[in-house]
């Protein structure tokens, strides 16, 4: 596990972006054909994805060969300003990715059916690198402490019912499937995070954030608030 601290939120979405610039642009320079990103929602990823096609770097990489998929979604219609992967797709457009997999949307077919077309279009696909943000409970993805989402196991993808966090309704990838990923990046800003991220880190195992871990590495990028207590 390493720790990278940045000055303030802003710092912090810049050092994000470049770090996937490099090290999917190291991937694909060392010969893998596709890279499988999973990305989050929230306030900080978003500043992610505002200032990332800008970035010095971003440019350089072939996009088309990188495929994008998302860790979790709220379950509300496609044309929510609610939604993650929507808003985040506008803002990355300029980047062009080879394949995007958002997460069915609440105008589909019923949450459960949702869950299991997802799980099929994930197949075997394990991600070369997930983001996640992390509540200041410490949940990761749409999964949450005390949740029956913690415990799921079976299909990567589950229906989640009576999130604590609105909206009720979501999908999220399981604890399992987000930590068969090669690399675990997380995002996180603001005091608010402070109790959780070092709760996360130090493997409070009642915390999810502290079961999400990535099989070669787990990456923590926080800024100074959030980092505040992790020493
Ligand atoms: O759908 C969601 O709500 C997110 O995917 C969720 O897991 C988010 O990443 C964290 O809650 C952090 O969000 P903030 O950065 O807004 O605190």
């Amino acid at each position: 596990m390493s720790v990278v601290r940045c000055a303030d939120p802003k710092a912090l979405a810049a050092k994000v972006a470049d770090s996937f610039n490099d090290a999917i642009a190291a991937r694909l320079g060392a010969g893998q054909g596709h890279v499988h990103v999973a990305l989050t929602g929230g306030t900080i990823a978003t500043e992610l994805y505002r200032l990332w096609p800008d970035r010095p770097g971003t440019a350089e990489v072939d996009w088309s060969r990188v495929e994008v998929w998302w860790g979790d979604e709220r379950w509300v219609p496609s044309d929510s300003d609610q939604r993650n992967a929507e808003p985040a797709l506008e803002l990355l457009a300029p980047m062009g990715f080879g394949a995007v997999h958002p997460m069915p949307s609440g105008e589909g077919p019923g949450l459960t059916a949702a869950a299991q077309q997802y799980s099929a279009e994930l197949g075997s696909v394990r991600m070369d690198i997930c983001l996640l943000g992390l509540g200041p409970d410490g949940h990761v993805a749409s999964v949450f402490p005390g949740h029956p989402s913690m415990n799921a196991s079976g299909d990567p993808v589950i229906a989640v019912r009576n999130s604590p966090k609105p909206p009720p309704e979501r999908l999220s990838l399981t604890l399992q499937t987000i930590s068969a990923s090669d690399e675990v990046w997380f995002i996180v800003s603001g005091s608010s995070k402070a109790p959780a991220l070092t709760g996360s880190y130090h493997g409070d195992d009642e915390l999810p954030g502290a079961h999400a871990r990535g099989v070669r590495r787990t990456r923590w990028f926080c800024d100074e608030d959030a980092a505040r207590s992790l020493g």
